[in-house]
């Protein structure tokens, strides 16, 4: 046993975006306890190796507005709606945390009083450098925007080193591999690349914050056992998407 297993720790803060989907399981719809308590167990793993953890939940498995707004609901409502989703998630992941013994707290971007916390990003840096778990829920608190850009933001806010979207897909690739299976997988790419190419696995709007704040992203499946560790110990999980320039110091 090493005496501290997380010296080689590549990464000492990061932001982990998990989508709302990954939370269904094998179900259509809503929450399967299983697949929290085993993202728990993982996300307990880069704690107890001295990993600053920050989280962001989608809403995808409960409500998107744009498929309420083409079902007849006004755009705006569903996305407040979609936005409430990602608290309900937040809470569901908070509990399985706890279950788990990891210390976590949930803030939202939209005033939620006797939920949860309120977002404050002085106080949620505190809560992360005593190691406790925060998770972000209710996205950036404004309509039109999606939980990719809300971690991106609040992965810069936190002066997290990487920003990392566990995905049903283990990285970007030349196009869609769920509908195009000639598709080739990228190790690398630059955020020109990803807007040029228009490789759709993320937002524009959350690549473009990315770019400007030159904040590094990767993209990995979250569903594959013990990739997200793999990532902490600087192994090549999915596609870094990363300035050209910052590929030395990111390789360290
Ligand atoms: N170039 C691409 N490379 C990888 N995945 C892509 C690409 N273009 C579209 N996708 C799709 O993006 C999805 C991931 O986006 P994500 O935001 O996690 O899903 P969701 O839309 O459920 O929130 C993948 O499941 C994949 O089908
Ligand atoms: O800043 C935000 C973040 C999310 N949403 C709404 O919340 C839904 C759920 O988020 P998202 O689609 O990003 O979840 P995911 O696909 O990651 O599960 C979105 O469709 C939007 O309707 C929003 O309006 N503003």
């Amino acid at each position: 046993m090493p005496v501290n297993p997380g010296r080689d720790k590549k990464y000492k803060r990061i932001l982990l975006k998990l989508s709302g989907e990954e939370l269904m399981g094998a179900e259509g719809f809503g929450i399967d306890p299983k697949v929290l308590d085993k993202m728990a167990l993982e996300i307990g793993q880069l704690v107890g190796i001295g990993v600053q953890v920050g989280l962001v939940i989608g809403g995808g498995n409960l409500f998107r507005g744009s498929a309420l707004s083409k079902a007849g609901l006004d755009r705006v409502t569903g996305d407040h709606m979609g936005m409430l989703a990602t608290v309900m998630n937040a809470l569901a992941m908070r509990d399985a945390l706890e279950r788990s013994n990891i210390s976590s707290r949930v803030m939202s971007s939209i005033p939620m009083s006797g939920v949860v916390d309120h977002y404050d990003r002085r106080k949620a840096l505190r809560f992360l450098e005593q190691g406790e778990v925060v998770i972000f829920s209710a996205g950036t608190g404004n309509p039109f925007f999606t939980t990719d850009s809300a971690a991106c933001l609040r992965g810069i806010e936190m002066e997290a080193d990487i920003v990392l979207k566990a995905t049903k897909v283990d990285g970007v690739y030349s196009a869609d591999p769920m509908k195009d299976p000639t598709a080739t997988r990228y190790e690398r790419l630059t955020y020109d690349e990803v807007l040029d190419k228009k490789l759709g696995v993320m937002d524009l709007t959350a690549i473009c914050l990315c770019r400007e704040q030159d904040m590094p992203l990767r993209v990995f499946r979250m569903d594959k056992p013990g990739a997200l560790l793999n990532i902490l110990k600087g192994e090549n999980e999915g596609t870094l998407i990363i300035e050209e320039a910052r590929v030395d110091a990111d390789q360290q």
